[in-house]
């Protein structure tokens, strides 16, 4: 009989606080890990950007695993045949892995716990991807919980009094230093890897940075795309370099022993939870990604314009800061949560595009794509999520634009054709003066576009087109 153990890692590429690493390390045996790049059932197919993350994030892990002798290998195919391929050439005798919760991951992981069971190999599974699992979060009545203010009140009862009852299986490993990558893939997103840092030891680093230089502004500075405000964790946190236990017990440290950093550090927390909300929805709910959460958008055509999309996701609006999020987005893999609201809330209700055009284009391009997150956002803007804004609340670009991008450093860094407009002008250069443009150096339709659409006209036909009044959700 062997005693060998086989970690299957998905979300949780870091050594620290992997609740099935560390019971698989303490229990002595022989223990190999594998990643699996899944095709078919289990898993929804990685976009270009996230994908390009996680194969840099292997590497890291590799090198840090190999230092504990765990070799890591890395596979592409179906989870089901790779597993019961290594299972009968290596013959181990346990698997573990820590638990994921969309409905299609958790049927597929059930069917694999079971034929492994049968064929007698121990299938045990761990709660390490979320601060609480959706079963622990229990509604007073019987339905879940469909609005954020309850969820949370509800997490931070429970984690009020308990902490994280499992915080002893954290596993102090100390990381050796990350060697350097060679990365040889010419395409796209490799220029991705002159901005971001990859791995477990970098995602520690960047939280000590956001809580040492940030968290004082965080609550103020959250909403600025002009500043760099928030804590560029997502991407760590989609493939669990990092866990969010990990931060949220950092915060609640922090504003326990520190007044002046209690309200960002709070503020932490609560962003923390709309991930674990985010889940927490999807997990009793037929595949977000696909179905609208509410019925509110029945009645709704969409148009889905191709040229009209093109548009959008060039950044060729003529709006400037959805021009500007859009080629940040292009850019960096990653856009700030504010104008990640206003070009979905554009796309949706201006453009008339199904949300869920736009969500797959979000699910290619960014590192942070998350199955839970990425549409769970999407809907909550297009307004069939779950305590989303109501329909009728359409962002206006220009409006935000000059609220939170008042200088307009945002519009200029990724518009440099608008660098020279005036502050007064920037967020709306199809209105501005004709001598302005000309100062400027714009010429409207060939240096950059003019506006696309008309704010007010599009907002109405949205509203026209939902040809019902807005139904008030049943809230709890
Ligand atoms: C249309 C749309 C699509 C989105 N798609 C994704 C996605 O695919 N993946 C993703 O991680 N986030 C997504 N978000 C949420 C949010 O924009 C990002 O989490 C945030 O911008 C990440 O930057 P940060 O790590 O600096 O955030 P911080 O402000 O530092 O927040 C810390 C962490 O809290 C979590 N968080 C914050 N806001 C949200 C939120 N609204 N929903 C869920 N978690 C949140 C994230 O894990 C984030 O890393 C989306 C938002 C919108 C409006």
């Amino acid at each position: 009989m062997s005693d060998k153990i086989l970690i299957w890692l998905r979300n949780d590429l870091r050594l620290n606080d992997n609740p099935a690493l560390l019971a698989a390390m303490k229990s002595g045996t022989d223990v190999c890990a594998i990643f699996i790049h899944e095709v078919g059932e289990g898993a929804r197919k990685m976009g270009s950007a996230s994908r390009w993350w996680c194969e840099n994030s292997l590497k890291n892990l590799q090198t840090t695993l190999a230092a504990h002798k765990i070799p890591l290998m890395i596979e592409e195919g179906n989870a089901a045949d790779i597993l019961n391929h290594y299972a009968k050439q290596q013959g181990f005798d346990k698997i573990y892995w820590n638990r994921r919760y969309l409905p299609y991951e958790r049927d597929y992981d059930a069917r694999i716990k079971a034929d492994f069971q049968k064929a007698g190999i121990e299938a045990i599974s761990f709660h390490g991807n979320l601060l609480l699992e959706p079963w622990q979060v229990r509604p007073a009545g019987e339905n879940p919980y469909k609005v954020f203010g309850a969820y949370e009140r509800a997490v931070r009862k429970i984690l009020g009094t308990t902490g994280f009852a499992e915080t002893g299986r954290e596993i102090e490993l100390s990381l050796s230093s990350l060697p350097n990558q060679s990365r040889s893939e010419d395409f796209w997103a490799q220029k991705f890897e002159l901005l971001w840092d990859i791995g477990e030891g970098a995602a520690q680093q960047k939280l000590d940075d956001f809580l040492n230089d940030n968290l004082q502004t965080y609550k103020q500075d959250r909403d600025r795309p002009d500043k760099q405000g928030t804590s560029l964790l997502s991407p760590h946190l989609r493939f669990g370099e990092i866990s969010p236990r990990q931060i949220w017990q950092k915060a609640a440290f922090i504003s326990d022993m520190n007044d002046a950093l209690a309200e960002g550090a709070q503020k932490l927390m609560s962003e923390l939870l709309w991930r674990d909300f985010h889940y927490y929805q999807a997990f009793y709910l037929p595949d977000i990604a696909r179905f609208d959460m509410r019925d509110t958008l029945q009645n709704l055509q969409w148009q889905n314009d191709d040229a009209l999309i093109k548009r959008w996701q060039k950044g060729q609006t003529g709006f400037p800061i959805i021009d500007a999020g859009m080629r940040e987005l292009w850019a960096t893999g990653y856009m700030h949560n504010r104008v990640r609201m206003l070009v979905a809330s554009f796309l949706t209700k201006n453009l008339m595009v199904d949300w869920r055009i736009g969500e797959a284009w979000f699910w290619d391009t960014l590192l942070d794509a998350d199955a839970a997150s990425n549409p769970g956002n999407w809907q909550w803007v297009a307004g069939c999520g779950f305590d989303a804004a109501p329909y009728f609340r359409v962002f206006n670009p220009v409006l935000q634009g000059q609220r939170f991008d008042a200088q307009g450093h945002y519009v200029r860094q990724w518009v440099p054709e608008l660098a020279s407009m005036p502050d007064r002008w920037i967020h709306q250069p199809s209105d501005a003066p004709q001598a302005v443009l000309a100062e400027a150096g714009v010429v409207l339709g060939q240096t950059y576009p003019l506006a696309m659409v008309n704010l007010k006209a599009t907002q109405a036909a949205f509203k026209q087109a939902m040809k019902k009044d807005f139904d008030q959700p049943d809230l709890f």
